[in-house]
């Protein structure tokens, strides 16, 4: 990336703060005067001592230069470190939260500890480098009052000191542009140290198991020697730096003293006038370290902040939720009095109680927004996450009434029953990538609103790509995708995932308790909500209490699936775990999912022969395209492929004989 974008980049990042940056520049220019009247204040103090004048004007006014230059300087310095703050504060929120609306496959795809790094790491850098600006300018204007007024004192001695100036900023300026690229190597190979140390640590188990504690944690070390190697370039490129101006601003000081007692020899210079020269000379040693400091923090900050704006290439999800769905005529197979959205009540609740989404249909529908990505600044404020209340169908939709009962909703016989399908896939085909083959293609299915449809293909058939649509993670190429009769463009991704519960493959329990997992949808669920769930999957023992990462692996599963099971999700998709469960685990699960399938949706993408055999109908998936779909006992009579699936799940069931 060329200096100019960085530079651009951070601009982008400081322009919300430019008011007090303004100030800022104000007050460093105040306390800039202040030092720069002080040599001339002390040269009146010393011609008005060896003239015999008033001493007390002058020493009074260069006593308030002292304690205004003092008190300007300190109001500076605090102010600009809050700023540099507020920007690092600004950038990590800015990155966070465009983590959270971005892409899952697009984010996915770069390494966590990396990830990781540039919310911690990189955001760390514009500290420095928000104030260098001012400080620039500031050193500037100091640098440039200096040299007038030395002129003013004496135009020789100004001479031999611009000719040190000059040299050493042409040293300079051939050696800072090579501090940032050494500082942009050391980030890149923090990033890539956080990334393989992230990934290892979580892999700690295997990593240790396979013995391979020395040969990861050397890959890893390698990675902070890398990171070393780079920062100690860039230290020595800094080093040098300083050194060169250092050196040159005190063989210029021996070179003045010189010149300048050889014309005060000579008669052509007063003493107070070498003094006072003297004084701006080793002040001209602020402004020049200022500004070597500033230029060093600058190039540090391009580079952080270039690193940072690549994270705009991460895609967002379209924008938050959207306008009201337009109504949809009534289709054949979906009568419109009892779509689930505005319908009467369900049969089977609690009297009472009415349907739990009982949101009226909008009169004025809108129409479909396009889903775009909102714009972002890169690192400016990022856009507002959509708010789940102000969607009609939110999870905590004013109109929500409290839930019917934590697990199962309705009844069988309801008239949702008769209803049509709740979701549909429409000839979707769907690829992973412009350049990559598609992964699933063609693909009609329907998924009624009651019973379980249990998904079962060969690795890589494309399964998990299916919840993948299904839950918006990635969008159809060709084709489309319909929850209760509408297109799923019509529908905010809240609106669609408010109505879908997740369980995944690895069953990940998120930091805190048990409890937190529970609630992790539905914050405001209730202790006892929260006691039914827990008993539903048999841990009705566990103290909810627990952190969540303190239970073995099938309790962390029947964890993930009571998560989901809260407040009743339309339809309950389970990538079931193919780690070995526990008897007792697999059991909850079956009854789980038997007592969901008989009053809502349920779709597993199943590893177990019980969980097929439990299906009420079963799709059988291929090289991405269905192969089949039926009832056990009609695959397998017909299906070839199915038959061999179930007898090595049959033979894999086998070898479990505790279950
Ligand atoms: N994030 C991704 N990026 C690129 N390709 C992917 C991604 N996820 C899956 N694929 C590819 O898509 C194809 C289908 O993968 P998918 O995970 O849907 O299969 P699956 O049937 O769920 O397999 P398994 O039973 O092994 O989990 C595979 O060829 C896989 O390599």
């Amino acid at each position: 990336m060329p200096d100019s974008t960085r530079l651009r980049t951070l601009l982008t990042v400081l322009r919300p703060h430019r008011r007090t940056m303004l100030l800022g520049l104000v007050l460093g220019l105040a306390a800039n005067a202040a030092g720069l009247a002080t040599p001339m204040v002390t040269k009146w103090v010393l011609d008005s001592f060896s003239g015999g004048l008033d001493l007390a004007r002058p020493v009074a006014v260069l006593a308030g230069l002292v304690v205004i230059g003092a008190a300007i300087g300190l109001w500076q310095w605090i102010l600009m470190g809050t700023l540099a703050e507020q920007i690092v504060l600004d950038a990590r929120t800015s990155i966070i939260r465009r983590y959270f609306q971005a892409r899952v496959l697009d984010l996915q795809r770069r390494p966590t500890g990396e990830l990781v790094t540039r919310v911690t790491s990189d955001t760390g850098l514009l500290h420095a480098a928000s104030g260098s600006l001012i400080g620039l300018i500031n050193a500037g204007v100091g640098l440039i009052g200096t040299l007038i007024l030395m002129g003013v004192l004496d135009l020789t001695l100004l001479g031999c000191t611009l000719g040190a100036v000059i040299v050493v900023g042409a040293l300079m300026s051939r050696l800072l542009p090579r501090i940032g690229v050494a500082q942009t190597a050391a980030q890149e190979s923090v990033g890539r140290l956080g990334a393989t140390l992230e990934g290892s640590l979580r892999a700690i188990r295997t990593v240790k198991a396979s013995r391979a504690e020395t040969r990861q944690g050397d890959e890893i070390i390698g990675n902070a020697r890398d990171a070393a190697t780079h920062s100690v370039r860039a230290a020595r490129v800094a080093a040098t730096v300083w050194t060169i101006s250092w050196s040159g601003i005190q063989l210029a000081v021996m070179l003045i003293l010189a010149v300048g007692a050889w014309r005060a020899n000579l008669g052509l210079l007063e003493v107070s006038t070498l003094v006072a020269f003297l004084l701006y000379v080793f002040q001209l040693m602020g402004p020049i370290s200022e500004l070597t400091q500033n230029l060093t923090a600058l190039q540090s900050g391009m580079a952080a902040a270039g690193r940072i704006n690549e994270l705009e290439s991460i895609a967002l999800e379209p924008a938050g939720p959207l306008p009201h769905p337009p109504a949809v005529p009534p289709s054949a197979s979906e009568p419109a009095s009892t779509s689930p959205h505005g319908g009467p009540p369900v049969p089977g609740s609690p009297p009472g109680v009415p349907h739990a989404r009982t949101s009226p249909p909008d009169p004025t529908p809108g129409p479909p927004p396009a889903p775009t990505a909102p714009s972002m600044t890169p690192l400016g404020r990022s856009p507002v996450p959509g708010s789940r209340a102000s969607t009609p169908f939110g999870p905590h939709a004013a109109s929500e009434p409290p839930p019917v009962s934590p697990i199962g909703r309705g009844g069988p016989g309801s008239p949702a029953s008769a209803a049509g399908p709740i979701l549909v896939m429409q000839g979707v085909t769907a690829r992973y990538g412009p350049d990559a083959a598609p992964v699933v293609r063609g693909i009609d299915l329907e998924i009624p609103r009651r019973g379980h449809t249990a998904i079962v293909g060969p690795s890589g058939a494309g399964k998990t790509t299916l919840f993948s649509l299904l839950l918006r993670f990635l969008e159809p190429e060709t084709g489309r995708i319909l929850l209760d009769g509408r297109p799923y463009t019509e529908w905010s991704n809240s609106d669609v995932r408010g109505r879908l519960a997740y369980v995944e493959q690895e069953t990940p329990v998120l930091p805190g308790t048990i409890a937190d997992n529970l609630r992790f949808t539905h914050p405001d669920a209730t202790d006892d909500e929260v006691r039914a769930v827990l008993s539903a999957v048999r841990l009705e023992g566990i103290d909810p209490a627990l952190g969540a990462t303190d239970v073995s692996g099938g309790q962390r599963q029947r964890i993930a699936l009571a998560r989901a099971l809260l407040r009743t999700p339309d339809v309950l998709l389970l990538d079931e775990a193919t780690a070995q469960v526990d008897g007792l685990t697999e059991a909850a699960v079956q009854d789980c999912i038997r007592e969901r399938a008989a009053v809502g949706a349920v779709v597993t993408i199943a590893h177990r022969l019980s969980t097929v055999l439990d299906a009420d109908r079963i799709i059988v998936l291929e090289d991405g395209r269905i192969r089949a779909q039926g009832t056990h006992a009609d695959l397998y009579s017909s299906d070839d492929l199915y038959r061999r699936l179930v007898e090595a799940l049959r033979i894999a069931a086998d070898d479990t004989s505790y279950v």
